[in-house]
């Protein structure tokens, strides 16, 4: 058996998160790229309010499971469930859905400030609450702007703002961020996938390249994010450590001989 799961005792959850359908659900999902099963079969679900991890080595299969969640791959069998109702990602639909993902490596903009690399996580956001326009745009907007980005900067703006402070990053929106510490970077990445509002946030590999201390202090900020917005976080990670701090359910994956190739199944 190759695929392992733990579950956090005595963690707090809301009500929700034990009678509410899961927000996302795979049943069997097994991926082939090419002669390589780069996901062997694997099933696993994420519940309201929680926060769940895949972890395993480098090439089991993470970055492909998050592929195939957003729709980037098709897999070759089994189903992917979203509220209760059968999903057929696509990447262009993906907000709309209620899917926010974040990169592997940080794919931050060094010239732009804090806050403008949050704004540019706008593109696709399905709606911003009305709130009065006062302040100035900014840079990113004039650099980043569309239309739509034009019409909503100023709420825009406020959501961006929000949610840097909530990630405890309210005294560096204006930083130069090439000069800010990798976990700092991180957390404005956090920032970017929050502004889209989504109900499911991917996080792939936040703890990479960070110290123990560093990772740490990550891990507890990710523990507390499903409040609402995003209401359900699935990290992949190799930093079982990592995981252990921050999910409340971890899902081990494991190279399985007898798959083919870098596959896995359970
Ligand atoms: N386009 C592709 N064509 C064929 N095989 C692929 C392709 N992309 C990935 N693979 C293989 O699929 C397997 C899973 O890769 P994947 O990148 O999902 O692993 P991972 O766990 O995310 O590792 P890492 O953290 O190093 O990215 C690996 O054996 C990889 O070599």
């Amino acid at each position: 058996m190759a695929l392992t799961s733990s579950t956090r005792t005595g963690s707090a959850q809301p009500e929700s998160a034990q009678t509410g359908a899961p927000v996302l659900r795979l049943d069997d999902v097994r991926v082939r790229l090419g002669n390589t099963v780069a996901l062997g079969t694997l099933s696993l679900s994420v519940e309201p309010g929680q926060v769940v991890g895949v972890v395993g080595p480098d090439g089991v299969g993470k970055s492909t499971l998050f592929n195939t969640v957003c729709g980037f791959v098709r897999p070759e069998s089994g189903q992917i469930t979203w509220r209760g109702a059968a999903l057929r990602p696509r990447p262009h639909r993906l907000t709309a859905v209620g899917v926010a993902r974040t990169l592997q490596g940080v794919g931050l903009y060094g010239g732009l400030t804090v806050l403008e690399n949050v704004l540019v996580g706008s593109a696709g956001v399905p709606r911003v609450p009305a709130v009065p326009a006062g302040r100035r745009a900014g840079v990113g907007v004039a650099l980043l702007g569309s239309a739509r980005f034009r019409l909503q900067g100023a709420a825009l703006r406020e959501l961006a703002l929000d949610h840097l402070s909530r990630l405890g990053l309210g005294e560096y929106v204006d930083a130069d961020l090439a000069a800010m510490p990798l976990e700092l970077q991180g957390r404005v990445v956090l920032a970017r996938a929050l502004l889209a509002g989504p109900e499911l946030l991917l996080l792939d590999d936040p703890a990479e390249g960070l110290g123990a201390a560093e990772a740490a202090a990550l891990a507890g900020l990710v523990r507390s994010l499903p409040a609402g917005t995003p209401n359900a976080v699935l990290l992949a990670t190799s930093d079982s450590e990592f995981a252990r701090r921050a999910c409340d359910r971890v899902v081990h994956l494991e190279p399985d001989a007898s798959d083919a190739p870098g596959g896995h199944s359970h």
